[in-house]
């Protein structure tokens, strides 16, 4: 269905006056020839080179540890197309799967218990629903000390579609794009059912971090300055649904048993793929953007796939020596939508891995949770005795001594880049959180790690609880 826009016209290579927006600026109108049918951002039309798997540099050395390999690299980024995935359940055979993985992915979500008791909680916009404290606690959305796991909590465990809602109401997404918001939140609500709640850390509550912080990065002087108002529908997009439907263990595992997914990516970037093909399928079936011209959708979706494909770690030199090369040239002009695009993948990938950069009391319970599930697929690969992923041994690793060479090998060469661009009062805590995080690994006992794993966010919720 065409649409017609009916807001002022608006510049749509520029970031749009403040005024036209009210608080935010960057808001502009979609079916723009530049940020929707202009050319695919580089990144989207090439092939990619071989990352330097090859390289004895600890960085790749530590992200091959992190569980890729390089004779399984092959990158295509393929055309979007809606898919029905089927809920495998890794590490089961066929005859211990259950029952749900014989649905579709969406009947799943459409017969869950999730969509089924919210139906008609759709009626009510994010900020009715809210009790007082999570709503005071959204005030802070923009703080990096902003508390995820006790947000999680005042919001009944659906802080992904409270807190995404919440920032495309504030960010005035909804007018701007003629968004439907009972068709939004019903996408969120699905966004939010196609992660796997079983999972210690690629769950939705990941989600929900990682689209806080990548709001932190899109706040930033520079990106608010320039960003589009597709950047940032874009931007908190790919946040949301980066990881859709992982299932708890790397692309490694996939391979190595033959799981259909690595052969249907071509055993490149499955797990990517995999969360961009599960995105277009809620985009296209929750019906949210079915008012834009089919060109803008499309371009998109595409657009959607090039930031959540940045998220592949194995990549990840391959970003950081881009990003490298730009600084050195000083040749990053954010009025230039593929340089926007670069800058909006580079936060994509900072918000993915900035768990150690964040105050201690968060940051030490993403670092057990993330143990958890390397340990939890190390201890499947035992029992079907295939060999144990490097860091998913139990019995070799200690979650200091993880967190101390994720640190050094592939979250401090990022950030420091990071801080390099975006030279401002967020990069500097975020790299003295990860300095002084880094030290507590390396010197505190390992009982008193222990022992501090428990949230302080778990111990102010109010008495009798919010629900489950
Ligand atoms: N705190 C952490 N410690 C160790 N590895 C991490 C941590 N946070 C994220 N990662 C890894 O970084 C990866 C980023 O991409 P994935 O989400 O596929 O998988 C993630 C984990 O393998």
């Amino acid at each position: 269905m065409e649409v017609c826009y009916q807001l002022p016209v608006l510049p749509l290579d520029r970031p749009v006056p403040k005024h036209v927006l009210g608080r935010r600026g960057a808001i502009c109108l979609t079916s723009s020839p530049i940020l929707f049918g202009g050319p695919a951002p580089r990144q989207l039309s090439k092939r990619r080179g071989a990352i330097s798997y090859d390289s004895s540099d600890q960085t790749a050395l530590y992200i091959r540890m992190l569980g890729m390999s390089a004779s399984h690299r092959k990158h295509t980024l393929k055309t979007p197309t809606v898919i029905t995935y089927t809920h495998m359940e890794i590490g089961q055979s066929e005859a211990e799967q259950p029952v749900r993985s014989v649905l579709s992915f969406q009947k799943n979500l459409h017969s869950s218990h999730y969509s089924r008791n919210h139906t008609h909680a759709t009626h009510h916009t994010l900020d009715q629903e809210y009790i007082g404290q999570a709503k005071c606690l959204l005030r802070k959305v923009g703080s990096w000390s902003f508390d995820i796991f006790l947000f999680d909590r005042l919001s009944n465990g659906k802080s992904l579609v409270d807190l995404t809602l919440h920032l495309f109401i504030d960010y005035g997404l909804i007018k701007l794009f003629r968004l439907d918001l009972l068709k939004l939140r019903q996408f969120l609500v699905m966004v939010h059912e196609a992660y796997r709640r079983q999972n210690p850390y690629h769950n939705a509550l990941h989600a929900a971090d990682v689209t806080q912080a990548m709001y932190c990065y899109m706040q930033e002087p520079q990106l608010s300055e320039s960003l589009t108002s597709c950047d940032i529908l874009l931007g908190l997009l790919a946040a949301a649904t980066h990881d859709l439907d992982h299932p708890g263990v790397n692309q490694t595992f996939l391979i190595k048993t033959n799981h259909y997914l690595a052969s249907l990516y071509q055993n490149a970037s499955v797990l990517e793929n995999h969360h961009w093909k599960c995105a277009v399928s809620l985009l296209r079936e929750s019906g949210l953007l079915s008012h834009f011209p089919s060109e803008d959708r499309q371009n998109l979706e595409e657009r959607l796939g090039s930031l959540i494909l940045a998220t592949d770690i194995s990549r990840q030199n391959e970003y950081l020596s881009q990003f490298r090369a730009h600084l050195d040239r000083a040749d990053l002009h954010l009025n230039n939508s593929q340089n926007r695009h670069f800058i909006l993948q580079m936060a994509l990938k900072c918000a993915d891995i900035c768990n150690p950069c964040r105050p201690w009391h968060i940051s030490k319970l993403w670092s057990h949770k993330v143990t958890d599930e390397f340990f939890s697929q190390g201890d499947s690969e035992k029992r079907q005795n295939l060999d144990v992923s490097i860091l998913c041994d139990r019995n070799a690793n200690t979650v200091a001594k993880i967190q101390i060479g994720f640190i050094s090998f592939v979250v401090e060469p990022l950030f420091l880049e990071w801080a390099r661009f975006s030279d401002t009062p967020l990069s500097q805590i975020m790299l003295g959180h990860m300095t002084s995080n880094k030290y507590k690994w390396t010197h505190l006992p390992q009982e008193d790690l222990r022992e501090s794993t428990q949230s302080t966010s778990s111990k102010t919720l109010p008495q009798g609880g919010l629900g489950p």
